[in-house]
């Protein structure tokens, strides 16, 4: 028995330990007299808090969220303390995302000097940092594939999502993470409402149309999450990552906001995403801002699956005659150029947007329609590169547990 479980931790004991802590924006009252502390659970000598930050800029609550979390974790016979943020302003009740900068104890997020100097001035493609093991959260996961593009507002979203469903519907466990920290679409794609469940301090998954979901969206509000700087914004991708009980997948797709930043950064030095699909529209290609995704991808080293291009022509609803309105085969010829494979093209049609509104991806909508069908082919051409990518990942994991 360990001297843990000779300690019996109770409110009590908590309370004794946090009666000093005042609030940092008001140094004058003390946490225990206020009504900040939501919830108090203990189980088992883990520690579990909730604070209610409903008029509070959660950045103002952040320091006292680490306080109280590392003043927890020294008390003597405490396992386990997390410390959680309540924003309770959404129409259900949401646990807000603690937005921890990277604990120390586990895989560090922190640019290189090289990488700084390029945050700094702007290049933002340094050289990354490899991952240094598995996220516990990942090692049931077949695949990482991350969806990208060069710019916002392409379809990367739509895309994400009409892809995840239908390699659900061809018979893969497929899980999406929304890491589109400032501008999280997928909960209202999915028509996904409500709160997230908290199981043994693990985030559950939302599910819909046959996938498993989880976004920043459907824990903070985007105001919030606007305002957050670059070390929040890091430890909330590395606790998408290793918070969610993930369980069982063949493929998780990253919907990560457009450009290169931040999450891009976190994401590739935290896990090892196996592979990009990069999505443009005719225009983004002609633009060449599709190179600024893929090359930050190529600097990582990791493999581009492909370029999909989305709003390639308009399909008249009556008659489906194709008009390409900014040119056929642009974005072809660019993946060629590049070296990798075209995937597909999808169609600008109303049902793709009027279909995300209502929260009811295209390819569950209207299985047989020009668009859902093109999602099909990308699906299956998407297979054998899935296949491929689970077989190297497992090998590496098993390379990296022998490492331990
Ligand atoms: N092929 C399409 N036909 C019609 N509408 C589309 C198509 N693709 C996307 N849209 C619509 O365009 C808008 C932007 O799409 P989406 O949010 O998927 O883009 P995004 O690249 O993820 O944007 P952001 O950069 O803001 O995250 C949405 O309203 C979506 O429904």
């Amino acid at each position: 028995m360990s001297m843990n479980n000779l300690i019996s931790i109770n409110q009590q004991t908590i309370k004794q330990a946090l009666s000093e802590i005042t609030l940092p924006w008001s140094p004058d009252t003390l946490l225990l007299d206020t009504n900040i502390i939501e919830t108090l659970t203990i189980q088992d000598n883990r520690v579990h808090i909730t604070l209610k930050v409903t008029d509070i800029n959660p950045e103002t609550v952040e320091p006292l969220r680490a306080q109280l979390e590392q003043k927890l974790q020294n008390i003597e016979g405490i396992v386990q303390a997390r410390v959680f943020l309540n924003s309770g302003n959404a129409s259900s009740k949401r646990l807000v995302f603690p937005p921890r900068q990277a604990p120390n104890n586990t895989t560090t997020v922190k640019r290189t000097a090289s990488e700084e100097h390029n945050h700094k001035h702007g290049h933002k493609h340094g050289a990354h940092a490899k991952p240094s093991g598995p996220i516990e959260a990942l090692k049931s996961i077949g695949c990482i594939v991350a969806i990208a593009s060069g710019k916002g507002g392409v379809g990367k979203s739509s895309t994400a999502i009409n892809l995840a469903v239908t390699l659900a519907n061809m018979g893969l466990k497929v899980g999406l993470m929304d890491a589109d920290i400032y501008g999280p679409s997928v909960p209202h794609m999915l028509g996904l409402e409500g709160k997230v469940e908290v199981i043994q301090h693990k985030l559950q998954p939302m599910t819909a149309w046959g996938i498993s979901a989880m976004s920043i969206g459907m824990l903070v509000s985007q105001e919030q999450a606007m305002i957050w700087r670059g070390p929040m914004v890091m430890g909330a991708v590395k606790q998408l990552l290793s918070d969610v009980e993930w369980g069982e997948l063949d493929i998780l797709l990253i919907d990560t906001p457009p450009g290169t930043g931040d999450v891009q950064l976190t994401l590739t030095q935290t896990v090892q995403i196996d592979g990009a699909i990069i999505v443009s529209t005719p225009q983004d290609v002609a633009l060449l801002d599709a190179r600024r995704g893929i090359s930050m991808f190529q600097k990582s080293k990791t493999p581009i699956l492909g370029l999909i291009e989305n709003m390639s022509y308009f399909s008249c609803p009556c008659c489906h005659e194709k008009t390409y309105i900014f040119g056929e085969g642009g974005a072809k010829a660019e993946a060629n150029s590049l070296g990798f494979p075209f995937l597909g093209e999808i169609p600008l049609i109303p049902a793709i947007r009027s279909g995300a509104d209502e929260g009811i991806p295209i390819v569950s909508k209207d299985p047989d329609c020009e668009a859902a069908k093109a999602y099909q082919d990308i699906g299956q051409l998407l297979l054998p590169a899935i296949k491929r990518l689970t077989s190297i990942r497992a090998k590496k994991n098993q390379e990296q547990s022998l490492d331990y």
